[in-house]
């Protein structure tokens, strides 16, 4: 697989804050990653970083392969991480035939990558009168002119509508399905769990995650139970070396068991039985994403 990005202990201090603290991760080809985290959390910072607008205190990281220089990489590379700001009077398509100018590269990709962002029947309008959610999607069809290797977005549905939040991250989906490589930062679990394959969190600009959304989402969830023979229960659990957490919820009086391997809920009743355990309540969970994420960046809280 064809290594787009490599990050390598990468720091960035402003006077006594560090914004990010020697963060590694590597983006290959093909996939979409969000860098998720709550605001102040330096994703803003590490985009800066590896698009050379933020310098960096230490560590390092590379384009590619790394044989070019970063300035040679960054003409591969479509990025947005602030508002779109165009001129105000001239039409999309004049705004974007500047760019081509600015940027020196062909004109020819205008209107594919004007229709591709749903706006090729408003290229004629002027800047000035699109809405929020217009105005991001002019954003990216200017960021993809040259075809970039990797498209790179910064909190791209910030202060959209929902209407719009959900063409942009259907225009997200379209472009990643076309082959490119996607890189967004965003606060919002919702949103990397919608639209990314692969997932870093960062707090306080410490890597806390990184991998597959998916896998994120692979533990083996856990059961809730509830007998009146819970001191039986209780010992059976604790001596059965499939579960490495019992807690007892004094709310709703269940006992929550989490296995440590697969179990299904039938298989767990069929033990109880032959033990002569009855129960009157049983039933299988799996912690949601934003349960993970949330334990995920609390446990680390000073
Ligand atoms: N130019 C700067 N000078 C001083 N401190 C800065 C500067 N830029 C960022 N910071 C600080 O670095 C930390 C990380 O900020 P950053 O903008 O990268 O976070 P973020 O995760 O992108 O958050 P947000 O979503 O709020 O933009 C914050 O504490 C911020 O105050």
């Amino acid at each position: 697989m064809k290594t787009i990005l490599t990050l390598n202990k990468i720091t960035k201090k402003f006077g006594p804050v560090t914004a990010v603290q020697d963060l590694s991760f590597t983006i290959e080809k093909g996939n979409v990653y969000g860098i998720l985290g709550p605001n102040g959390s330096g994703k803003s910072t590490t985009l800066g970083m590896v698009l050379n607008v933020v310098n960096k205190t230490s560590g390092d990281f590379h384009w590619f392969d790394g044989s070019e220089s970063t300035h040679e990489a960054l003409k591969k590379v479509g990025a947005i991480i602030e508002r779109p700001n165009f001129y105000p009077y001239m039409t999309a398509k004049q705004n974007l035939d500047l760019v081509c100018k600015i940027k020196n590269v062909k004109d020819a990709k205008i209107e594919e990558k004007l229709d591709l962002v749903g706006l090729l029947d408003r290229k004629n309008s002027k800047f000035r009168t699109f809405s929020l959610g217009m105005k991001q999607r002019l954003a990216i069809a200017s960021a993809l002119l040259n075809d970039p290797e990797i498209l790179i977005l910064d909190e791209p549905t910030n202060g959209l509508d929902p209407q719009g939040i959900h063409q942009i991250r259907e225009i997200i989906r379209k472009i990643a399905s076309m082959g490119t490589t996607i890189l967004l930062a965003s606060h919002l679990l919702d949103e990397v769990e919608k639209v990314c394959s692969h997932v870093i969190i960062i707090r306080k600009g410490v890597k806390l995650y990184s991998g597959r959304v998916d896998e994120m989402n692979a533990n083996h969830g856990y059961f809730e139970l509830k007998t009146s023979q819970e001191e039986q229960l209780l010992r059976f659990l604790e001596n059965s070396h499939q579960f490495e957490k019992i807690k007892k919820n004094e709310e709703t009086d269940f006992l929550t068991a989490f296995p440590s391997e697969e179990i299904a809920a039938e298989e767990l009743n069929k033990k109880l039985i032959n033990e002569g355990i009855i129960l009157s309540h049983l039933v299988k969970r799996r912690e949601s994403l934003e349960q993970q994420f949330l334990q995920l960046t609390n446990q680390k809280s000073e």
